[in-house]
């Protein structure tokens, strides 16, 4: 039997109906209503009829998904392969196979069997993930793993180690574009409000799941290490100590905030903190992952670009698979930009939309290498020594997926934005003051977005997403540094800070009256 027909012939493809995965997954599972009309009164039965668990009680969800996926052939698969090589190139390796670069050094990239896919039309793949949405079905109630098809197909679900991450809320920021921007279609995706804070997660669940099978065959992998601006390390442990793999991570000294400093001290990594920048540590964690059993788990390794392009279909699922017109990715060492660019070509070519957005790729002017290449217009490309910005997780000078960036944009119609540390804080501030905790990242994001408004570029009307990729209460230090305007030659003129008043009746009537008045003059 040819694959394809096996694959429909199996008990979860057999027969349109089953094939539509709304059925399969929506399937009651505890509690339906009995609705039956009497011939008499024509009144509805709504008596409660429990029904048994899905499962047997005994078996959990994890046990529940091994048996099921022994019953569920798959023809889907997918390899490393040497990064926007030639058509005509033959090198490739097979994910279980240790291996970061291709034989000439370059970048690598996890090529899908597309043939296998395109075997199911758009409507397929778009009711298929849309069924999975919210469920706490193992491994699907992950918004990565909902698109394991596309993920890491051949991984069984038993290995994947998830913390259900993905599924991030997409925020309507309606305040923040009518006032600020003059736009009434702008929104942020929160990919930060995550299991440990940042968009990391989406990537290294995938890491780190197929680090954990690597180990059940027994492949040399004694730990998982990688270097970092702080993000990528706590999802690294997180998700290591998850499994019970040790993690070891390289941090720049003093350059982290505190609240990414503990995260793996915590979660019981080994921690290194290193006299030098991240630049530095991305040095050392390659050289160190050569010579010894230590995984790579930086963005370097394409494993993670699988699951952070599953933010880019999420968008479109949210959207209800309208594309929207544009989308601002902060960038540092430049995966998450191809990452997105991955997401939308591939529901492009899997018919399940009909064009990209056009993508943004925004630079702290302290740390802009890609921004001065893209002004040179693609000429040059120098690394810098980049300077300290409030936007931390982004102060990198070299990075590692330059090549990935420029051809993301080059074919999205891109265009790269930068913000300096006056720019990305005010930003930073009027979000936070329309309702949103947003990190300085996203306060690049949003000077990008303010700047291409301003030029005309993004029109009012415009479907925007700006992409934010960590949590506010990560870099809280920034903001008491602006809100108490700590900040050496920064007007700070957003800040906020608290009004100390004498604990008396008087004292505080006088200084509440006084706000009032300064607020109803200004309605
Ligand atoms: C919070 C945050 N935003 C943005 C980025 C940039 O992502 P990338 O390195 O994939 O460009 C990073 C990490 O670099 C990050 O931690
Ligand atoms: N911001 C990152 C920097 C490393 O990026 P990666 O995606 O290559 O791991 C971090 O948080 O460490």
């Amino acid at each position: 039997m040819a694959a394809s027909s096996l694959l429909r012939s199996s008990p979860f493809f057999s027969s349109p109906q089953q094939r539509n995965p709304r059925t399969i997954n929506n399937s009651p599972r505890f509690l339906t209503v009995k609705a039956t009309i009497s011939s008499s009164d024509k009144s509805v039965d709504t008596t409660p009829v429990i029904k048994s668990h899905r499962r047997p009680a005994d078996e959990n969800i994890r046990q529940e998904a091994h048996r099921r996926c022994s019953s569920e052939p798959n023809n889907f698969s997918a390899k490393y392969v040497p990064f926007n090589a030639d058509p005509g190139c033959t090198e490739s390796y097979s994910l279980d196979e240790i291996v970061y670069r291709s034989r000439s050094g370059g970048l690598l990239d996890v090529q899908h069997d597309m043939e296998a896919l395109k075997e199911f039309d758009g409507n397929y793949w778009k009711n298929l993930f849309d069924g999975r949405i919210g469920k706490t079905n193992w491994p699907y109630g992950s918004g990565v793993w909902s698109k394991k098809e596309w993920v890491l197909p051949e991984i069984d679900s038993d290995d994947i180690v998830s913390a259900f991450e993905g599924n991030s809320n997409m925020f309507w920021a309606e305040r923040y574009g009518k006032q600020h921007l003059g736009m009434n279609d702008l929104w942020v995706k929160h990919c930060g409000i995550s299991h440990t804070g940042s968009f990391k997660d989406l990537g290294m669940t995938v890491l780190v799941s197929q680090v954990n099978r690597l180990r059940k065959m027994n492949r040399p992998v004694v730990g998982v290490g990688c270097a970092s601006t702080g993000d990528t390390s706590a999802a690294l442990s997180a998700y290591c100590a998850s499994a019970g793999i040790p993690s070891i991570v390289f941090l720049p000294a003093n350059k982290i905030s505190m609240a990414q400093l503990v995260q793996p001290i915590a979660n019981g990594a080994f921690v290194l903190s290193l006299d030098t920048d991240f630049d530095g540590c991305m040095q050392l964690v390659r050289e160190v992952t050569s010579e010894l059993p230590i995984y790579l788990a930086n963005s370097l390794n394409s494993l993670r670009i699988e699951g952070q392009k599953t933010a880019a279909i999420e968008i479109l699922q949210q959207f209800d698979w309208e594309v929207p017109d544009w989308v601002i990715v902060p960038g540092g060492n430049l995966g998450n930009i191809y990452a997105f660019y991955k997401g939308f070509h591939m529901c492009k070519e899997l018919g399940l939309v009909d064009r990209i957005p056009r993508l943004v790729c925004a630079q702290a002017a302290n740390a802009n290498p890609l921004y001065l290449h893209y002004k040179s217009g693609w000429t040059d490309f120098s690394p810098v020594k980049a300077k300290t910005t409030f936007a931390s997780a982004i102060q990198i000078g070299d990075p590692v997926s330059i090549d990935r960036a420029v051809y993301a944009l080059q074919n999205s119609n891109g265009i790269v934005e930068e913000a300096t540390e006056e720019e990305l804080m005010d930003a930073m501030a009027q979000a936070d003051s329309t309702g949103m905790f947003i990190c300085p990242h996203t306060g690049v994001a949003l000077t990008a977005l303010d700047k291409l408004r301003n030029s005309g570029v993004i029109r009012p009307t415009d479907r925007t997403v700006v992409v934010s990729t960590a949590h506010g209460l990560k870099f809280t230090q920034s903001k008491i540094d602006y809100h108490s305007k700590a900040i050496p030659e920064m007007a700070c003129r957003l800040a906020n800070p608290p009004v100390n008043v004498k604990a008396d009746f008087g004292s505080v009537m006088d200084v509440l009256k006084k706000y009032l008045l300064s607020k109803e003059s200004k309605n």
